[in-house]
């Protein structure tokens, strides 16, 4: 737990909060009390607490009436309502309300902390946003990365190498490869992870409001500017920020955030008081900064102290290996989160998905395997289960794929199931396309389709015998 995570209790009843306060502060939980959800919502646009605990009768406004609040202005706050123990109505609507969790009454004091924990833990790996601009996925907490390919293996080498180190990454991969997770999980081994993980993508935010997200404002600095707003690297201190797509910074902010990194202070927009922070930073984008810096959209002295170690994620499609334990994982986590059975992939549909392209990588494959367990409806996942576009998706047969692409896609998938000394299976399919090929251009005629082939006649004839080409010789005077 950090010194600034506190937990703020409210409840009418003193002994309540009592209990509370003791029983969390043995566990090294700070704990703030209110008597009435008012007074706590006079202080909440000021401070905020990692995570609240509500009651949900109180004179005045409610458990419920505070939660709706706190759902509209701080979605990503997790509230925690008590109830009497047999109050399942208020229960069910604590959870309609978006309450993290509720709390029956009389409680047991193990049960209230690892709850309160929980939520601490949420909230520190959620994206915290006033505006919940990037909100369109789950908070991750402690996820596994899958990787057996030579690719990830060295990625993960790079996370046990930076264990333990401070040191600023910069995480290059293209869209859905996996670069949020690895960088949560450089900060999970790393001294600050028991600090804030806070992540935010550069092109999900307006260009206007980037610098008082990452930065804060002060009270009055804007339109709009109700109240004085901590920035993402005040709400990062002590541990890590991920700026993804940070190739999309617009060049004032690059200047700002240089700034920052060389004096470990800024100001809040709109402010005079520099205000100081111990922030690590991980960087992440799809595109490439050394163009960017050459095209002159990216700083380059911004560039050389982001680029101390770099990480380079592959694309799923350059680890296809990987598809299948990726696939049984994301399909066994669905049906749990779903709480529903099960299913599995049969060998054929395996072998699909894994030759296909995965133009949106893992993130794609995740979404395809949550779709399966919705949508499927046996147990076993057939080849003609799968959503109609990666049905129409197959592989080879991209209309404006070269041959050389398509060779590659050959070589990558094959070598993928673990073939040794392809090219005895390559060169002589090679050979027969040619030959097959250009004697049909020739209708038939050896000689001509030799010229074509730029070979010997006799040449041509003992390459048909070889191959075992099914092939006649022509009259050809
Ligand atoms: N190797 C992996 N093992 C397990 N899950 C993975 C792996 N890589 C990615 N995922 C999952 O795929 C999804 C996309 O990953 P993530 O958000 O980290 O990608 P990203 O590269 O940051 O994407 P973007 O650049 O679009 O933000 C996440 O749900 C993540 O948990």
């Amino acid at each position: 737990m950090t010194p600034e995570e506190t937990v703020w209790i409210v409840d009418d009843d003193r002994s309540i909060r009592w209990v509370l306060e003791k029983t969390l502060e043995q566990e090294g939980i700070q704990c703030r009390l209110f008597d009435s959800a008012e007074n706590l919502v006079n202080l909440i646009d000021k401070e905020q607490p990692s995570a609240i605990i509500s009651d949900i009768r109180m004179p005045g406004m409610d458990g419920l009436a505070l939660l709706e609040k706190l759902q509209k202005d701080h979605p990503y706050l997790p509230v925690i309502i008590m109830t009497a123990h047999s109050d399942l109505e208020s229960a069910v609507a604590s959870y309609q309300g978006g309450a993290f969790e509720y709390l029956p009454k009389p409680f047991d004091v193990e049960e209230a902390v690892s709850l309160v924990k929980r939520a601490m833990l949420h909230h520190r790996n959620a994206r915290p946003s006033t505006d919940d601009m990037e909100a369109e996925e789950e908070p991750q907490v402690d996820k596994e990365i899958i990787g057996e390919a030579p690719a990830m293996q060295e990625v993960f080498r790079a996370i046990g190498r930076l264990a333990n180190s401070n040191i600023t990454v910069l995480i290059n991969g293209e869209s859905g490869t996996g670069k949020e997770l690895v960088a949560q999980a450089l900060h999970t081994h790393s001294p600050r992870a028991a600090n804030p993980f806070i992540a935010l993508n550069m092109a999900a935010i307006p260009h206007d409001l980037i610098e008082s997200e990452l930065f804060g404002h002060e009270k009055g600095a804007f339109t709009g500017a109700n109240t004085q707003r901590r920035g993402r690297f005040e709400q990062a201190n002590g541990g890590t920020l991920f700026l993804d797509e940070i190739g999309d910074m617009p060049a004032e902010t690059q200047t700002r955030l240089l700034r920052v990194l060389a004096d470990g202070e800024f100001y809040r927009v709109g402010g005079h008081t520099p205000v100081k922070v111990d922030v690590r930073i991980i960087a992440a984008t799809h595109q490439n900064l050394e163009n960017l810096v050459q095209k002159g959209s990216f700083r380059e002295d911004l560039f050389h102290r982001l680029n101390v170690i770099r990480i380079h994620l592959p694309k799923l499609a350059e680890r296809r290996e990987d598809i299948p334990k990726l696939a049984r994982h994301f399909l066994s986590r669905a049906a749990e989160e779903l709480a529903v059975e099960p299913k599995l992939l049969t060998k054929e549909t395996e072998n699909y998905l894994t030759q296909l392209d995965w133009p949106g990588n893992v993130r794609q494959l995740e979404n395809t395997c949550r779709w399966l367990i919705v949508m499927a409806s046996g147990r076993e996942v057939l080849v003609e289960d799968l959503p109609p576009e990666l049905l129409a998706a197959i592989p080879h047969e991209q209309p404006f794929a070269s041959w050389e692409e398509a060779l590659k896609n050959w070589v990558d998938s094959t070598l993928a199931t673990g073939q040794k000394g392809i090219l005895d299976q390559a060169v002589p399919k090679f050979e027969r396309i040619m030959i097959e090929t250009a004697l049909a251009h020739t209708g038939g005629r050896r000689r001509d389709a030799s010229l074509l082939l730029g070979w010997g006649r006799n040449t041509l004839t003992r390459k048909i015998k070889e191959l075992n080409i099914d092939h006649a010789e022509q009259d050809e005077d």
